[in-house]
């Protein structure tokens, strides 16, 4: 569904929603703004009925939770203005981001050049690692759970949807979570971890491991277990955890990858269930890179410049606007 379907309600009449953004198992996400300030908010809501039909408190209670617990005051996450119940709903009322990654590739026609994989992965590191630091993980790390920001901050990559985080350090003692093996199944298929799929408690490791795939991704378009056949969901979700477990990856990787996804991917395979990821040592892969190439650190994405990208992007061709034809009209001051 588009971004111009109208949707209008208003929340402790303050925040207006206008327009329908889009929704997922988690609830669905209303364009919306303070009547009071004009700032610009996005309203995720989860009707309540479905609480009284389960049991289950309501599922966008927790992620209020997880944002308290973030206690982020700068930049890289949205800011957490209201949550609570209105009008029979469960709602959070989030700071506006701009298009996820995940739209944004598609934009780009599925292929980052690596100069933007290396801005994003040292922006989606730091990131992690903050998440990380207040006890958590991230889990159902992809790209369509990053976005960059509205306006000043479109050069910010931010992380948001916390529906699935979860604690590995046990608040009272700050001790990891003991490893267990039957766990349900976590994350997103093609991003989750080999572990998420066997069913095994997650580490930081695991999310580590997600944007991996979700780099990979970036960078070749494509992830090998993406498009395969398999007679039935649970046949592909095997066959899946095999591929990334196995030989299949680790081929693709050292025939398709760049030094970096190469190095990357091997600090990841060895580390252990309560191992602290050195996430300076993998931000410092992609910053030597650029440093290596001449790069500057400008936040200047492809999708920024569809003159950066080989193929350019999917923007239609009328709105593109050649040079050579656009007058200097000059502007009266009067
Ligand atoms: N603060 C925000 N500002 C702008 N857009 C947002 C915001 N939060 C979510 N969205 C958009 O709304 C859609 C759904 O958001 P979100 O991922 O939070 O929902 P979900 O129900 O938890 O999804 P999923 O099923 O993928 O976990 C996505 O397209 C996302 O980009």
């Amino acid at each position: 569904m588009g971004e111009d379907y109208i949707w209008t309600y208003t929340v402790c009449g303050i925040y207006q929603a206008t327009h329908f953004i889009g929704g997922g198992s988690g609830g669905e996400v209303a364009r919306a703004f303070n009547m009071l300030t004009g700032d610009e908010v996005a309203i995720k809501s989860e009707l309540l009925h479905i609480e009284h039909e389960t049991n289950h408190p309501p599922a966008l209670a927790y992620e209020a939770a997880v944002y308290k617990l973030l206690r982020k005051p700068s930049l890289g996450f949205p800011c957490l203005h209201w949550a609570g119940k209105n009008n029979g709903n469960y709602v959070l009322v989030l700071d506006r981001l701009g298009p996820n990654l995940g739209a944004l590739h598609k934009f780009c026609r599925r292929k980052f050049s690596m100069r933007t994989v290396c801005m994003l992965a040292q922006q989606m590191l730091d990131r992690i690692e903050y998440v990380h630091s207040r006890g958590l993980l991230v889990v159902d790390v992809k790209p369509h759970n990053f976005a960059i920001g509205m306006g000043d901050n479109a050069h910010i990559v931010h992380l948001f949807d916390f529906g699935h985080s979860k604690l590995y350090l046990d608040p009272v003692t700050g001790k990891h979570v003991p490893y267990v093996a039957d766990r349900s199944a976590t994350g997103t298929v093609p991003y989750a971890s080999v572990a998420a799929h066997r069913h095994y408690e997650l580490c930081r490791r695991d999310d580590i491991e997600a944007l991996f795939y979700v780099l990979l991704e970036f960078y070749c378009g494509e992830l090998p277990w993406q498009g395969i056949y398999a007679p039935s969901f649970e046949a592909k979700l095997e066959r899946t955890c095999e591929m990334k477990a196995g030989r299949a990856l680790r081929d693709f990787v050292a025939t398709e990858c760049p030094p970096e996804l190469k190095t990357y991917y091997s600090y990841y395979s060895d580390l252990e269930f309560t191992e602290k990821p050195d996430y300076a040592y993998l931000r410092r892969l992609f910053a030597d890179r650029m440093k290596l190439e001449g790069w500057e650190s400008d936040a200047r994405f492809d999708w920024m410049d569809p003159s950066l990208l080989e193929k350019g992007t999917l923007i239609p061709e009328e709105y593109v606007v050649d040079s050579r034809f656009v007058e200097d009209v000059g502007v009266d001051p009067d």
